[in-house]
């Protein structure tokens, strides 16, 4: 049955947000994360742009296409805060995290944060990382069954040691704290919310401690000794004011910061893996361009020099954006595109089904990395129509080190193997929680002669 949000105040001359909100507190929710195309599809057609209905047990407007996401993320008369939206998925686990604060106090902390994020720094962070995986890839095992996915996961996670910690753990400590830092992002997919012993929601309470304490360890070391990684990073950076984070502030913007950077990661480079195993022209086209580098490993100023690398991130990141939807809680009444939303609405940019609208993209569907290419550049149709990374001023500050990352393991995987998929394989794509492959991705891997 369809219903109005809320009725607009009178004389305003705006619009009631129209939905099929469905039965209080469950309404469509599990249709939306099993079958989001289909039922994003069916809201824009019946509603329109802007509509409402129950999600995960809130009052949720859903916002479909770029211009109703320009209006949220661009956030002009700071109606949409990111701490109370984020907070109820994450908050127990990653309280405080930059992403988790909004506007003054966020503004300051980012300023801070951007130190940890310039040229410099990322081009020694690179360099940090490529042994870590020459190592990693060294160690994989070709076969007819070769997990993407999980590899992926497990190299990034190893890599986040290295690059993000930068200290030196024996086996047992680098297991613990990796094994605490999956158990609190695990928590926040958790259905049974409320801390039950055994269950997932506890396990992440119980994460986020082991993790203060072992930054809380190693704190003081960092800020006397520095060094090359983001934690010692976070631990100097210094605006022109002096502004500096304290104790409390590296540790919460750490442990976020490896959430933030893992899984998104794992999700973008596991994708490209999928469409280059499905396309392997593509693979080919790459490939060669990684040989015609003539470099085992990839470096900084060589960042520009794989287009093609470019093309299929970019058209893997429309398809399958790692963070498939950006929650915004409603700090007072406002409007989208002529809608009223009252103070108190969640409202969600759906970047997963936003970046397939037909309305935006020809032939959303299609694998198609050259509808970036410079003839072309389909994204530039809207500021917003591409936007894996969000906007504003929560705008990923990551999204370069991602680019370097994703690269850099790209070219020495090209380098070393060949993977395919049975031509008629489609992989499960689960889109419950973050998107991933059910199946962890299987795929023929094979070692290449020259890759050694
Ligand atoms: C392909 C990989 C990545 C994708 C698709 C991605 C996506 C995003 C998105 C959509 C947001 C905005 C969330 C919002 O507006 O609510 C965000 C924020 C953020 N990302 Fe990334 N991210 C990636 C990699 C990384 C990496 C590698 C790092 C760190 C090294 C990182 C650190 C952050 C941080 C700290 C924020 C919060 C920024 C703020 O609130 O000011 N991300 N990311």
């Amino acid at each position: 049955m369809t219903s109005i949000l809320a009725p607009p105040p009178e004389g305003s001359g705006l619009k009631p947000v129209r939905g099929q909100p469905g039965v209080p507190y469950i309404g469509n929710t599990l249709q939306v994360m099993r079958q989001p195309f289909k039922v994003a599809r069916r809201r824009y057609d019946q509603f329109g742009p802007v509509s409402w209905g129950w999600l995960l047990g809130q009052r949720t407007v859903t916002v479909q296409g770029a211009e109703a996401a320009e209006v949220v993320l661009v956030n002009r008369d700071k109606a949409f805060a990111n701490g109370p939206a984020w907070n109820y998925f994450i908050g127990p686990f990653f309280h405080r995290g930059i992403m988790l604060l909004d506007f003054e106090e966020h503004l300051h902390h980012r300023r801070i944060m951007q130190q940890a994020f310039t040229r410099d720094r990322l081009r020694s962070y690179m360099a940090a990382m490529a042994p870590g995986i020459k190592g990693g890839l060294e160690a994989w095992e070709p076969g007819s069954s070769f997990k993407v996915y999980d590899h992926i996961k497990q190299l990034t996670l190893d890599l986040a040691t290295d690059v993000f910690m930068g200290v030196e753990l024996d086996r047992v400590e680098a297991d613990r704290v990796n094994g605490a830092f999956i158990a609190a992002v695990r928590a926040g997919t958790a259905y049974v919310r409320y801390p039950v012993p055994g269950l997932r929601w506890h396990k992440g309470i119980q994460a986020r401690k082991v993790l203060e304490a072992f930054f809380r360890r190693h704190l003081a070391a960092k800020r006397r000794d520095g060094g090359d990684d983001l934690f010692a990073a976070l631990c100097q950076a210094e605006t022109d004011e002096g502004d500096r984070f304290t104790d409390d502030d590296v540790v919460n913007h750490m442990i976020f910061a490896l959430m933030a950077a893992h899984d998104t990661t794992t999700i973008t480079l596991t994708t490209m893996a999928y469409y280059l195993a499905k396309f392997p022209e593509w693979q080919e086209r790459l490939r060669d361009e990684s040989l015609a580098l003539g470099k085992p490993v990839l470096q900084f100023d060589d960042l520009d020099a794989l287009p093609s690398a470019d093309l299929v991130m970019k058209e893997a990141l429309r398809l399958v954006p790692p963070v498939p939807a950006l929650p915004r809680r409603v700090v007072k009444d406002t409007s989208i595109l002529g809608h009223h939303i009252p103070a108190g609405s969640l409202v969600v940019v759906p970047q997963l089904t936003n970046h397939r609208m037909a309305e935006w993209w020809p032939d959303p569907e299609r694998f198609d990395p050259e509808r970036f290419a410079a003839e072309r550049r389909e994204d530039k149709i809207h500021k917003y129509a591409w936007s894996p990374f969000g906007g504003g001023a929560h705008k990923c500050i990551g999204l370069h080190f991602a680019g370097m990352q994703v690269k850099s393991i790209l070219h020495q995987v090209l380098l070393r193997y060949r993977w395919s998929v049975p031509g008629r394989y489609e992989w499960p794509l689960d889109t419950t929680s973050l998107p991933s492959p059910r199946d962890g991705l299987p795929v023929r891997l094979d070692r290449l002669e020259h890759g050694s």
